[in-house]
């Protein structure tokens, strides 16, 4: 049985796509190769000129590292780190100086109104916070893609607005994002949804 099967599509710089499907339509599966984690087993797929597949695999955690941003449905953030050191886990694979790390990582706390916050654990943040920490994370390297399942799935309705909006504008500013979803507010903001049903692109 294939995951995915015949699955061809293109995006513009600036455009939030939204991809729907039912439960094990094969949207999960999609984000994963779109974020370097899973190989298909046949067909190309390339991010701005580079085809992350033919990368050797230090190489492509380096391409994702600066690449991608991703977010999804539980957080995954690392429970033992602060919201500040969660943030700026992707620093490990960038080359920049401390000086910056500090700069990212505080302009971002202060745009998702998590500075309060930056010294507790992720067991002592609500959800909303917890994603915004996650986001915040996503958008540390200022990535070209950022891929989300379900990023809003455990939130209410007005953290929910503000993550939506803020991928939005992130995408128009000249980026990539591709989202997961059923939310209709997801799909009100989306430039374009794609809808899989059963591995394939309808
Ligand atoms: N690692 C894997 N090995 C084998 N089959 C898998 C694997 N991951 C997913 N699948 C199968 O591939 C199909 C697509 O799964 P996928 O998780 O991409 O669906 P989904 O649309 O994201 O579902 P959901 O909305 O429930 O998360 C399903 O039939 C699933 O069982």
């Amino acid at each position: 049985m294939l995951a995915l099967n015949d699955v061809s599509f293109s995006a513009e710089p600036g455009e939030m796509l939204v991809i729907t499907g039912r439960s094990g339509s094969g949207k999960s599966t999609l984000l994963n190769i779109l974020a370097g984690l899973l190989t298909p087993s046949s067909g190309d797929y390339s991010l701005d000129g580079t085809a992350p597949f033919s990368l050797s695999k230090s190489a492509r955690n380096a391409w994702r590292a600066s690449h991608l941003g991703i977010l999804y449905p539980d957080f995954r953030l690392l429970p033992y780190l602060n919201v500040a050191e969660n943030i700026i886990t992707p620093s490990l694979e960038l080359q920049l100086p401390n000086t910056e790390i500090k700069h990212r990582c505080a302009e971002l706390m202060q745009d998702f109104d998590i500075t309060s916050r930056h010294d507790h654990l992720p067991a002592a943040l609500s959800s909303g916070e917890q994603q915004r920490t996650a986001l915040a994370r996503a958008l540390f390297a200022h990535p070209k893609l950022i891929v989300a399942d379900e990023p809003t799935g455990n939130l209410d309705e007005t953290n929910s607005n503000h993550i939506i909006e803020t991928l939005k504008n992130y995408a128009n500013a000249g980026n990539y994002v591709i989202l997961a979803t059923h939310d209709p507010i997801a799909i009100d903001h989306a430039d374009r949804t794609l809808h899989l049903d059963n591995g394939k692109l309808i």
